[in-house]
């Protein structure tokens, strides 16, 4: 079986739970680890008032005993601290005397799911898909992704992440060692590397905020230490560069995916593109330089893993939009209570949990076993194989 999971839960409802299956026994689980990575997705400069109320921990409740995974579903839950204001707006039993038309949406957010999904489900309450279309999800995709994290640590595979671009403003691309990249980026607010840079971009989306706009950009996540020969050419659904690119665009928000240098492959020639194969002593084989980001034939080279994805701005704007009111069909313009300005450096956390996930994923299926021992064992094994090619 190979490693899954399933969320469910919706933003104002009471928890959102995760059931992650195919995880080996004897992982140790470093809790104050996991709940640091869904305190970094919680950070970064331009999020709503929201972010103050939630407090995100995960609470485990199945499948690992002592801290070490057991083999069985592991499965987590994270509570959302504002359902208590929204009870109830969110009840699932009737409420009697509850005047249901008030509550109801009926007023579709362009760039959000509200009137596909209302027309889609049949639902005349578009707050039944805004509820599960939000972002609030990634909480706990963050929190599967961060056991994948933990996972890949043990075989010292390393996931960086970083802002390149919020709107207008571009970051100085720094070549810096992964430890490296990992402290600065961590220590920034909007997570570029240089403080220039930082103090640019929280004054141009302090800006964006006042005009009552949103701003996107885009990020990049860089793994480190992933052996060669994870993902196969032999069949589509297992070249391991697109299954990133489908866990990457599956982000609230995410509208394109780059291996590498990406596009700019199309407007360069083949010479200036492809990276030359050489032989060290100590390194084995590896390549030149890495333009094509880790992989060739849907299979990882041994170099870092390079993914960029583009956010497009938050689709709730303080200066309304137009749409259409499904009950009269008439024009209004959106009102908004609350929202994201950029969360660009946020869904660049969300980035590096979905990039680890489908990398540990196909890890276990090259190296797959019930047990870490198992496991590293297999990749044991591997390892001596490729030593003696
Ligand atoms: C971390 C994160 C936070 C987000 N916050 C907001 C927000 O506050 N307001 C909003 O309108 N959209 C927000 N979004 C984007 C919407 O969830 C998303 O655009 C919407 O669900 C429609 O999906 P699509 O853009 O993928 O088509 C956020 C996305 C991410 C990744
Ligand atoms: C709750 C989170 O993000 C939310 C994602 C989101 C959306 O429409 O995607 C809308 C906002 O929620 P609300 O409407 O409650 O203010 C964000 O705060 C989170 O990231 O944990």
């Amino acid at each position: 079986m190979s490693l899954r999971y399933l969320t469910a839960g919706e933003t104002h409802g009471p928890q959102l739970t995760a059931i992650i299956e195919g995880l080996p026994s004897n992982l140790n689980i470093d809790f104050e680890e996991l709940n640091f990575q869904l305190h970094r997705r919680q950070k970064g400069y331009g999020r709503g008032r929201r972010m103050q109320i939630e407090k995100d921990q995960a609470n485990f409740v199945g499948g690992i005993r002592h801290g070490y995974t057991t083999g069985a579903p592991v499965a987590l839950v994270v509570q959302n601290n504002d359902w208590k204001h929204w009870q109830n707006i969110m009840n699932i039993e009737p409420i009697e005397g509850s005047d249901e038309e008030k509550r109801r949406v009926h007023r579709p957010r362009p760039g959000h799911a509200d009137l596909n999904g209302g027309l889609k489900y049949n639902l005349k309450d578009l707050r039944n898909v805004l509820e599960r279309s939000s972002a609030r999800e990634t909480t706990v995709r963050v929190a599967c992704g961060a056991i994948a994290r933990q996972f890949l640590a043990e075989f010292g595979i390393k996931v960086a992440g970083r802002v390149l671009r919020i709107g207008e403003i571009e970051a100085p691309y720094q070549d810096l060692p992964i430890d490296e990249l990992i402290e600065v980026t961590e220590a920034s607010s909007v997570r570029v590397t240089d403080a220039e840079t930082e103090k640019k971009m929280e004054a141009y989306i302090d800006q964006i905020k006042q005009e009552g706009d949103s701003i996107g950009g885009i990020v990049e996540c860089i793994v480190e230490g992933v052996p060669v020969g994870l993902g196969s050419h032999v069949q589509y659904d297992r070249k391991l560069d697109a299954r990133i690119a489908q866990g990457v665009m599956s982000i609230n928000a995410f509208k394109g995916v780059e291996i590498g240098i990406g596009f700019e492959a199309g407007t360069i020639r083949g010479s200036q593109v492809h990276d030359e194969i050489m032989h060290s002593e100590e390194r084995g084989y590896h390549r030149a330089t890495n333009r094509l980001g880790g992989f060739e034939g849907g299979m990882t080279n041994g170099m870092p893993v390079v993914v960029r994805g583009v956010m497009k701005p938050i689709p709730t704007l303080y200066k309304p939009l137009q749409s259409v009111d499904i009950d009269t069909k008439e024009a209004f313009t959106a009102q908004v209570e609350r929202s994201d300005a950029c969360a660009v450096p946020a869904a660049s956390v969300v980035m590096e949990h979905v990039v680890a996930w489908e990398i540990a994923k196909a890890f276990l299926e090259k190296f797959g076993g019930d047990s870490m021992e198992e496991i590293r064992a297999n990749f044991a094994n591997y390892n001596n194989q490729l030593e003696n090619y």
